[in-house]
């Protein structure tokens, strides 16, 4: 028994001598972690070189969604409001009937007032048998009728003016859609020729704005490939108006390839209209003159050319027309565009030219503004040039 207690004891002190040593053990321990340095915190944003945090994908916030920088689409002017504008800025730079009226108020005219009338509208650009055409109407009338009063010769100036620019001629521009020969309806087709500087780009840029305003669907076409900035120049004239502009992207490419990829496109695409921009020429180039029939004849595999635009710059005056009857006899010319008449006192040159090509003036530019082309109204414009 007595032997049984002292074994007891002596288990007893070895368990209370191993708790004793397990709580120094640990109390230890707990010391040295509160004494170890505290882990290095990193600075806002930026991640653990070893472990990179895995970004929590973030709901993008409404208000600071980015904003969709979607070109404005200008609404180009109607065209009833443009020619009431042009037509006024034509009278400020014609005052063709200003000057002979300022001769003709003089009273009794003597030969030397009849030849400033002349001369008036020789300086016009009227050209030399217009011009012969309405000095012996003039000289006649007034004689029959014995009248020496201004307003009267200004009717009568008025009256050959407009015979000569000749009301009649169709001015209308082919932009329906047309049939092919399978009886798919095909895109119209414009093409613009010209030498160079004339305005053609300009001009085909203007074209669309008011194809635009007419509610056309219009495909550009940038066959000019000679003049890099001609391509630039004419696909910011279609983003204004949200107008599709077909190029190259190679300089100096095959103008023709061009033409047939915008004509191709407008059919696929269903479009009312295509235009296509061709680079300035000069009309004693046969090479360049041969591409320009090459350019029209690989747009005919679509669709029948049905406009030619012939582009002169009326500050050329006279000179202008040895050019157009070349191209007329290449192309086929269909109508003149005549640009720049803001410039210019020379208004007479649209009697001249039709004259001569026997086409009529079907557009006139009056500006560099995106707006300031107008269809050629033959009332309006002798009124203009008389500054009624
Ligand atoms: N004042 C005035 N300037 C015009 C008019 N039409 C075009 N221009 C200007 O004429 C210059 C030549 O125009 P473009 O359209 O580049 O001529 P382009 O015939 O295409 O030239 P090329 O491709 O080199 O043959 C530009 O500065 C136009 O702004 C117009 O009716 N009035």
């Amino acid at each position: 028994m007595e032997t049984q207690n002292i074994v007891l004891i002596v288990i007893a002190a070895l368990l209370l001598i191993g708790v004793v040593a397990l709580f120094v053990v640990k109390n230890r321990r707990r010391e040295e972690l509160e004494a170890a340095p505290e882990p290095p915190t990193l600075p806002v944003g930026e991640e653990s070189p070893a472990e990179p945090a895995p970004e929590a994908p973030q709901a993008p916030e409404a208000e600071e969604a980015p904003e969709l920088t979607v070109p404005a689409i200008e609404l180009p002017e109607s065209v009833p409001s443009r020619m009431q504008r042009l037509r006024a800025r034509l009278a400020r730079s014609g005052g063709l009937g200003q000057s002979i009226l300022s001769i003709v108020s003089r009273g009794d005219l003597s030969p030397e007032d009849w030849e400033e009338i002349e001369d008036t509208l020789l300086m016009a650009d009227v050209g030399l048998d217009p011009t012969s055409q309405i000095m012996d109407a003039l000289k006649t009338q007034t004689k029959v009728e014995g009248t020496r009063d201004a307003e009267r010769v200004r009717e009568i100036l008025r009256e050959q003016l407009l015979g000569l620019v000749d009301p009649s001629m169709d001015r209308s521009l082919a932009t329906d859609p047309v049939a092919d020969e399978e009886g798919k309806s095909q895109p119209a087709a414009i093409l613009m020729v010209g030498v160079n500087g004339t305005g053609k780009t300009t001009t085909v840029g203007k074209l669309a704005r008011l194809l635009v305003a007419e509610e056309k669907t219009v495909i550009l076409g940038a066959a000019d490939t000679f003049r890099a900035a001609a391509a630039d120049q004419l696909a910011t004239w279609g983003e204004r108006v949200g107008v599709e502009v077909v190029r190259s992207d190679r300089e100096g490419a095959d103008p023709a390839s061009v033409a047939f990829e915008a004509v191709k496109t407008a059919s696929d695409k269903g479009s009312d209209v295509v235009v296509v921009d061709t680079a300035g020429r000069l009309q004693n180039k046969a090479g360049l003159m041969d591409e320009l029939g090459k350019i029209k004849r690989v747009m005919e595999r679509t669709t029948p050319v049905g406009e030619v635009l012939l582009v002169l710059d009326a500050t050329t005056g006279q000179n202008g027309l040895q050019q157009a009857k070349v191209f007329a006899e290449v192309t086929g010319i269909t109508g003149i565009v005549l640009t720049k008449l803001d410039g210019t006192a020379k208004g007479g040159i649209v009697i001249a030219v039709q004259r001569e090509l026997g086409v009529p003036v079907k557009f006139v530019g009056l500006g560099e503004g995106a707006d300031d082309l107008a269809p050629f109204d033959p009332e309006g414009f002798v009124d203009a040039l008389l500054g009624a």
